[in-house]
């Protein structure tokens, strides 16, 4: 039996997770499942499952997830520390999927045990690249991307020599309003950016999605996993979201990674890892597909990439820069203080206030990285009041 772990169970990737381990229960035990707010579900997955442990990260939640696993025999915590202790448990398989910067501590443990760390949690990457991976070299673990374009980055990869690597293109959606103005964006709702066109995923990476800030994060989630140069990577609007991601070789070659938008591919990919299992997933008909078609990012209505580059060309902490204020930006378009394109303004006002914050440590330390994440959300929500 494999032990498996699940951060962020109540969420999409959790789900998706759960979805494929539920169908082969004989190869696998649940050591622990986390969540947040949505209690019921995390009980309620506890139990299906047979988890030895049930953590919410919110100490005001204990009593309501204890009440509701009563009389299961299931352990039960709360709050960020017991998530992170969570990690630490014994397991041999561990899914980071988390939304957001609370997933970088708890992904860090995962690997301080050496164990293999399936990474939906891209915001790990993003914040404090260089550290998630030197901590997994130093302590033999396993990172195996989970993201769609980065697991398919991943398979085109198998058996090539890196450095002869001419180019990775990402694919992106476009998002919800890949069709619409400028103009048009200056209205949009919150209910509005959280409809993607394709995939069905939390709501915080659709609106992500829509803004690009999703493939920023993701550009420099390319650089950071595969440790490629920024320049030699490019992100390609693809509105049918069927090619995840191409590898262009020395040779010119191109290898393209295929398959429906369903995440259970990835998941499955990297819980099956070394080896291939079947998987529920649409075997595509391209002759009904017909076509599919790409068409450069705008750049200019999505600034997002653009500031993806200038973080990726002054590295550092840089990043956990971007990630808090992106993450504190939306947060303020939730909850209406700014517009769908002011999210963008709110990034790089962030970014040029803390520039001179003294961002450009090779490896920062968790400590650092925590400092400069509570910095810049101060300074964020500040630019926010003062829009
Ligand atoms: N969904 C997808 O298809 C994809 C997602 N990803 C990445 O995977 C991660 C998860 O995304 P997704 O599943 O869509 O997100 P969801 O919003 O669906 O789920 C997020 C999970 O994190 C939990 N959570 C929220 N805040 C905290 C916190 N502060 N501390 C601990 N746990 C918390 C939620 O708990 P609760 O809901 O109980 O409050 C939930 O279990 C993100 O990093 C995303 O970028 C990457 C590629 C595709
Ligand atoms: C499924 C997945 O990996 C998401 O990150 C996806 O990429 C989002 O779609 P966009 O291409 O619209 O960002
Ligand atoms: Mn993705």
């Amino acid at each position: 039996m494999r032990r498996i772990t699940v951060l962020g169970a109540t969420g999409s990737i959790g789900g998706n997770t759960l979805d494929l381990i539920g169908r082969r229960p004989d190869e696998f035990q649940v050591v622990a499942l986390t969540g947040g707010r949505n209690v019921a579900r995390l009980a309620e997955l506890a139990r299906r499952h047979r988890a030895e442990l049930a953590v919410t990260a919110h100490e005001d939640c204990l009593d309501d997830l204890r009440a509701a696993l009563d009389g299961s025999g299931i352990e039960v915590a709360a709050g960020a520390q017991a998530i992170t202790e969570a990690a630490a448990r014994p397991a041999d398989w561990i899914m980071s999927a988390i939304v957001g910067a609370a997933g970088l501590p708890p992904g860090l443990r995962a690997l301080e045990q050496g164990t293999t760390l399936a990474l939906a949690n891209k915001e790990s990457l993003v914040c404090a690249g260089p550290l998630l991976m030197d901590t997994a070299r130093r302590h033999g673990a396993t990172v195996l991307p989970v993201d769609s374009e980065h697991s398919a980055v991943f398979q085109a990869l198998i058996g090539e020599d890196i450095a002869a690597v001419e180019r990775v293109i990402i694919t992106a959606s476009g998002g919800a309003f890949r069709d619409w103005t400028v103009d048009e964006m200056t209205r949009a709702t919150p209910a509005q950016a959280a409809s993607h066109p394709n995939w069905d995923m939390g709501q915080r990476i659709t609106i992500d999605s829509a803004s690009l800030f999703n493939k920023a994060l993701e550009l420099i989630e390319t650089h950071e996993y595969f440790g490629i140069p920024p320049e030699r990577i490019e992100a390609l609007v693809h509105p049918e979201s069927m090619i995840h991601a191409m590898v262009g070789f020395r040779d010119g070659a191109l290898m393209a990674h295929i398959g429906p938008p369903d995440m259970r591919h990835a998941i499955g990919f990297a819980l099956n890892h070394p080896d291939r299992h079947d998987l529920p997933v649409e075997r595509l008909d391209f002759a009904a597909l017909g076509q599919f078609t790409f068409r450069a990012p705008d750049e200019v209505k999505y600034p997002a990439l653009r500031l993806a580059r200038e973080v990726m060309a002054a590295g550092g902490l840089s990043g956990a820069v971007f990630n808090a204020a992106k993450e504190r930006a939306l947060d303020g378009f939730l909850d209406g203080r700014v517009s769908f394109p002011q999210m963008a303004e709110v990034v790089e006002a962030t970014l040029d206030t803390m520039s001179s914050s003294g961002l450009g440590i090779a490896v920062p330390s968790l400590d650092m990285v925590l400092d400069i994440d509570a910095r810049a959300r101060a300074t964020a929500d500040r630019v926010m009041a003062e829009l």
